[in-house]
């Protein structure tokens, strides 16, 4: 269920380094965050543990890798929007960060 602006509001304060953001190409609102990992191995590694959550919660980001850059954007297509799912994998993608 599409989330209301004042529940997205509330939900940004759950994460970490992400911002709201439209997507250009497809005018929806989106979870966006961004990341410069010490090497292309560090990307792909990173990118990997993306796409693991990704499979396990049946939601899938757009993921952006340039070298060492990744971009992940998050939305839920069929809502044309943000819902709870797109926080939670956001959410899951956090705790990555923090574990080595
Ligand atoms: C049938 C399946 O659950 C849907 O196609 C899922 C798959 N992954 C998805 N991922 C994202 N980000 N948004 C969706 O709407 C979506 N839909």
């Amino acid at each position: 269920m599409k989330l209301q602006p004042t529940d997205v509001q509330l939900a940004m304060t759950s994460l970490t380094g992400w911002t709201l953001d439209t997507h250009a190409q497809h005018h929806t609102p989106c979870l966006s965050k961004s990341w410069a990992l010490p090497s292309f191995e560090a990307a792909v590694t990173r990118f990997n543990q993306i796409a693991q959550l990704a499979q396990a919660q049946d939601h899938h980001p757009e993921v952006l890798s340039s070298y060492t850059q990744l971009q992940v954007r998050i939305w839920t297509h069929d809502a044309a929007g943000l819902t709870h799912k797109d926080f939670t994998l956001a959410q899951a993608i956090d705790q990555l960060s923090t574990t080595p």
